[in-house]
């Protein structure tokens, strides 16, 4: 470092050159820098993220965070729904150890990378390929359901980066605009088969939405429905009890 605030010429192998020229040509094609160096950090893990999954965001860590801190020591069983890079399932499994994670995404790819992590991790996700839109409840029952699935409406797409828009995967981003809260009431009115009594739901949410996801999940009969706000003060998470 002090080398470079003293101005010496720092001598680069032709192939660490070419490296980094390969590197800059990527970043100037506004390919975010998690996918370029391959691996991001959620909640003190590492994770190996590509093209295939969505990049974990820090509004994700608050909703893990408030799942931690209101099941810690429970020996629960937790349904985890849209995978990605795995974590929001791994980061529960690492930090609530006595839990039984599961986790679906309809995505192939995003599930390898998926449990490519869960084994780098040394975590025990049950990882399975599932469209939850038409996914038939069977008698298995979850303590705890969580879902960040996809809610950027399509006409949110104008107002969107480049960074995002070019390289995350659309499968995970967006729901069409005439139904802006398609998973979370498929999977509330799923979650009422498949949660247990006084189980609990909880979404990460468009902040555009808090107001209908409540009223949603109020009138599909669940109870102390709540509103979450992020730190940026931004709707974020909704919480229910079946
Ligand atoms: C917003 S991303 C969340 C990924 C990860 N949980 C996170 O928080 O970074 C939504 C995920 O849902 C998955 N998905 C989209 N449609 C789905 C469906 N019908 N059934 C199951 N998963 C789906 C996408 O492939 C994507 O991985």
């Amino acid at each position: 470092m002090l080398d470079i605030y003293m101005g010496k010429d720092i001598k680069l192998s032709a192939n660490q050159l070419k490296e980094l020229e390969e590197i800059l040509a990527r970043l100037q094609k506004h390919e975010p820098i998690q996918y370029v160096l391959g691996f991001t950090e959620f909640y003190g893990l590492h994770f190996h993220v590509t093209p295939s999954v969505l990049i974990p965001r820090p509004e994700t860590e608050e909703l893990v965070s408030l799942i931690i801190q209101e099941n810690l020591g429970c020996s629960s069983r937790i349904l985890d729904i849209g995978s990605g890079s795995g974590c929001i399932a791994i980061s529960l499994s690492h930090y609530l150890p006595l839990a039984e994670v599961h986790s679906w995404d309809v995505s192939s790819e995003a599930l390898q990378i998926a449990m490519k992590n869960n084994a780098r991790l040394e975590t025990s996700v049950l990882f399975q390929q599932i469209n939850v839109l038409e996914y038939q409840p069977k008698d298995e029952k979850f303590d705890v359901i969580v879902s960040n699935p996809p809610y950027v409406t399509v006409s949110e797409k104008e107002e969107m980066e480049a960074n995002v828009l070019e390289w995350e995967p659309h499968l995970a981003l967006f729901v069409p605009d005439e139904d802006p809260l398609l998973f979370y009431r498929r999977i509330a009115e799923k979650g009422l088969q498949m949660l247990t009594d006084d189980g609990k739901l909880y979404f990460e949410i468009n902040q555009a939405f808090g107001k209908e996801t409540t009223h949603l999940l109020e009138s599909i009969g669940y109870r102390e429905v709540n509103i979450i706000k992020d730190l940026s003060g931004k709707d974020r998470i909704v919480k229910a009890i079946r």
